[in-house]
């Protein structure tokens, strides 16, 4: 039986573009804990926080961890999932957890390029230049706390799926 694989890490860092890249190669699923919820709800991310706030969304966000995790599947999550001692734990029980590391500037040019608004509504309010640096000081040690590998995520797309594939084969190896 193939663990499921959990991608984690700040908005930006690639959980959804790797997460598809390695469903590829690896033949097991692709899913995405935001993807599923906002196909649940029939609303963007951006309308759900409106409507229920935060709080409603992080519910509905560890619903959706739970109704994705299966073996075989490579799940995306959203940036926020760690905030969740219990998404944490569900996680690195059921899976093998891979934090996508990347700098702010990493962060905030892709972001700045791709801001796909619906998805990732403000945070805090403030200029996304300002908020990532701020929401990733919060959230790094939860983060680490919660993988079992760290990959750096700031590197080309072939390199950061080359460097994954060998944190699983050592993973399968011990
Ligand atoms: N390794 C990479 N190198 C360059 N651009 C990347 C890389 N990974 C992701 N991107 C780009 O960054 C943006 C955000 O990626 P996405 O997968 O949506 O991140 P996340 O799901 O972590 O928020 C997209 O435009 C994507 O094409
Ligand atoms: O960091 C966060 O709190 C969030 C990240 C988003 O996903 P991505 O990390 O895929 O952008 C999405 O789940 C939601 O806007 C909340
Ligand atoms: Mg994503």
């Amino acid at each position: 039986m193939t663990l499921p694989i959990f991608l984690i890490g700040a908005r930006g860092c690639g959980k959804t573009t790797v997460g598809h890249a390695l469903s590829q190669l690896h033949v097991c699923q692709f899913v995405d804990t935001d993807h599923w919820l906002q196909e649940q709800a029939q609303m963007t991310v951006a309308q759900l926080v409106s409507k229920e706030g935060w709080q409603g969304f992080r519910a509905r966000e560890t619903e959706a961890l739970e109704a994705v995790t299966a073996p075989a599947r490579v799940v995306a999550t959203g940036g926020g999932i760690i905030l969740s001692e219990y998404n944490r734990k569900f996680m690195r029980e059921q899976g093998v957890v891979i934090y996508l590391s990347a700098p702010v500037s990493v962060l905030v040019d892709r972001l700045e390029a791709y801001p796909k608004e619906s998805q990732r509504p403000t945070l805090t309010g403030k200029p996304v230049r300002e908020e990532v640096g701020e929401i990733l000081a919060g959230r790094e040690a939860l983060y680490r706390e919660a993988a079992h590998h760290v990959v750096n995520a700031a590197q080309d797309l072939d390199l950061v799926i080359a460097e994954i594939q060998t944190a699983l084969r050592l993973a399968r190896a011990s």
